[in-house]
């Protein structure tokens, strides 16, 4: 099969872990009689050098035109003085919204390998880890209105938070259809004791429970998920939720299962169209030195395989390399333990394409 993928490799560590996942796809297609083409073009911080924006239109067309996208990650220290309309971070939201990616896919599964990098006990862990969060992605109170305005003699700064019932329904039924597909188990995550967003939210999760019989609903509210999470990681299949505390959680999900150097994801929309990246950002402290953990980005290379080319084997090949290093030694220096070799990033991302075969 052909496929062409736009790269937007980003900031700071961004080039050197998408580099990576492009190894991994070329050793995917070499094994499996692919074609894949790249397309790379500036997005980000990069982008404000070459172009004055973080999204520009010949950014946006190179996307819309490919099958795929593969991300790195946007921002850091040298452009956290733009004006907030044209920051790194607002060309990734600009483009999550113009491409429509609502859904976006977070699975935190813990590699029985890397045990010991969970900061919870023993006696948690070993119940397992292995959570898919559904987080919603173009709406909620990222993309409300924001303002700081003069009251009183003093600043106000205000964030719109709002929610429209199609925007609910349609998240949370990925949820549930995500569910259906395994342990058919979902939390739906919000404030309803506090918030009118939420209140809707409870209400429709509700309403659609009634179409997924199959799968049980469990209500919970943010704070008490937030807790849950770290005492007890096992209960949890499914999880939905919105914009804001999608991004919270996923990042606490990240580091029960070692690091946040391993999270992969995906932002789906109703066709098969879609954006991978993995979910930590530019780590500008880290940047340039070979240190990056490469495998969120590899992992969600593989998922660009299963969701947008319907390539199961392919996808399986890309994971199960990913074990293959995992248990032959080779660790980053984020998930680095006694009696294990130390790699760096190209050598974790070469010996991964190397072990797809
Ligand atoms: N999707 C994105 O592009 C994205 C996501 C999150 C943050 N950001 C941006 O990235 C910049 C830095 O943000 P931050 O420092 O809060 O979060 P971060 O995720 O970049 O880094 C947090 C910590 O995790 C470590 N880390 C992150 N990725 C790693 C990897 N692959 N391997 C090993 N360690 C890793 C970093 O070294 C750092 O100590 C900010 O400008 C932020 O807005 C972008
Ligand atoms: C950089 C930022 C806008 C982004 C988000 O909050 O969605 C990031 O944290 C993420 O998780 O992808
Ligand atoms: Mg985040």
């Amino acid at each position: 099969m052909n496929k062409r993928i736009t790269v937007l490799s980003g900031d700071y560590i961004g080039p050197e872990i998408v580099e990576q996942g492009i190894l991994a796809l070329e050793a995917a297609a070499r094994r499996f009689g692919h074609r894949f083409e790249f397309c790379r073009v500036d997005f980000g911080g990069a982008a404000i050098d070459s172009a004055g924006v973080p999204f520009p239109e010949e950014t946006r067309k190179a996307c819309e035109e490919a099958d795929a996208v593969l991300l790195g990650s946007v921002g850091g220290p040298k452009w956290d003085s733009v004006p907030k309309e044209i920051r790194p971070e607002k060309g990734l939201l600009q483009m999550r919204s113009a491409l429509g990616l609502f859904g976006n896919l977070r699975p935190a599964k813990l590699h029985p390998q890397l045990a010991f990098a969970c900061p919870l006990r023993p006696e948690i862990v070993e119940k397992g880890i292995d959570i898919m969060t559904v987080r919603e992605l173009t709406g909620g109170i990222y993309f409300g209105s924001h303002e700081t305005s003069v009251q009183n003699g003093e600043r106000v700064a205000a964030d719109l938070m709002a929610y429209s019932e199609h925007e609910i329904d349609r998240i949370l039924r990925v949820g549930f259809e995500a569910a259906r597909k395994r342990r058919k188990r979902l939390t739906s995550v919000e404030k309803s004791n506090v918030l009118d967003c939420s209140r809707l939210w409870k209400e429709r999760a509700h309403a659609l429970s009634a179409e997924y019989p199959d799968v049980e609903l469990i209500d919970m509210l943010v704070d008490n998920a937030a807790m849950q999470l770290v005492r007890d990681p096992s209960q949890f299949d499914v999880l939905v939720t919105e914009n804001m505390f999608g991004d919270i959680l996923s990042d606490e999900s990240s580091m029960i299962v070692g690091s946040i150097g391993m999270m992969p994801s995906a932002s789906l929309r109703d066709d098969s169209f879609g954006v991978y990246e993995p979910i930590h950002g530019s780590a500008p402290d880290i940047a340039g030195r070979d240190l990056a953990n490469p495998i969120g980005t590899i992992l969600s290379a593989a998922m660009m395989l299963r969701y947008s080319f319907g390539m199961a084997r392919e996808a399986d090949a890309v994971e199960a390399a990913v074990d293959a290093v995992l248990d032959s030694g080779l660790r980053t220096a984020d998930i680095m333990s006694a009696g294990m070799k130390r790699a760096g990033c190209r050598e974790m991302g070469a010996a991964i394409a190397a072990a797809i075969g």
